[in-house]
């Protein structure tokens, strides 16, 4: 058998992005506490995470690439709440956040994580961001780390 590539979860010496989505403020405000909580409780000092505010999800990928593309950033976070509303705006704003944070990662040569909750009602969301599902921001972050830890193995 070849290699195998598997990154560990140590955070220690990396250094991350974090771009969130103000629009669903109740809900993403807690998305990026659980980011916070993972990224400090796998070593990432807090000193070397650095946040910036967006509109809305369709924004993050912009800001996002204006943080990759510093070189700055071991991985960089995109985090929002999306819910459906009654009209199409939902499937649009999805789409582009999703397509955008995943063309921003291949650019750049930077991990940039999809922590994006999209979702049918405020219930699923409310589920995502700290209670019964768990909370996507933390899971956010430990991806951030395994993929900034992989990264560093292919160079
Ligand atoms: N409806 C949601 C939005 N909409 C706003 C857009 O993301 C964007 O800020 C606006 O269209 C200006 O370009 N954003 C979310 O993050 N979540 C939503 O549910
Ligand atoms: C995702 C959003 O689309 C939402 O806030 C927009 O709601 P609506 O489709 O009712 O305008």
């Amino acid at each position: 058998m070849g290699k195998i590539f598997e990154a560990n979860l140590v955070g220690t010496g990396l250094k991350i992005g974090i771009v969130v989505g103000r629009f669903n403020e109740f809900i993403t405000s807690k998305l990026l506490d659980g980011a916070m909580d993972g990224l400090k409780r796998h070593g990432v000092d807090e000193e070397n995470i650095d946040v910036a505010w967006v509109p809305g999800a369709f924004e993050i990928p912009f800001i996002a690439k204006q943080m990759a593309e510093t070189g700055e950033y071991d991985a960089v976070i995109g985090l929002g709440t999306v819910i459906r509303g009654s009209t199409t705006h939902y499937d649009y704003v999805c789409n582009e956040a999703a397509k955008g944070i995943a063309q921003v990662s291949l650019q750049t040569n930077v991990p940039v994580i999809f922590g994006i909750v999209t979702t049918e009602n405020i219930e699923q969301a409310i589920e995502r961001a700290g209670t019964k599902a768990g909370n996507k921001g933390y899971d956010a972050a430990v991806s951030a780390i395994e993929m900034a830890n992989l990264k560093k193995m292919f160079k």
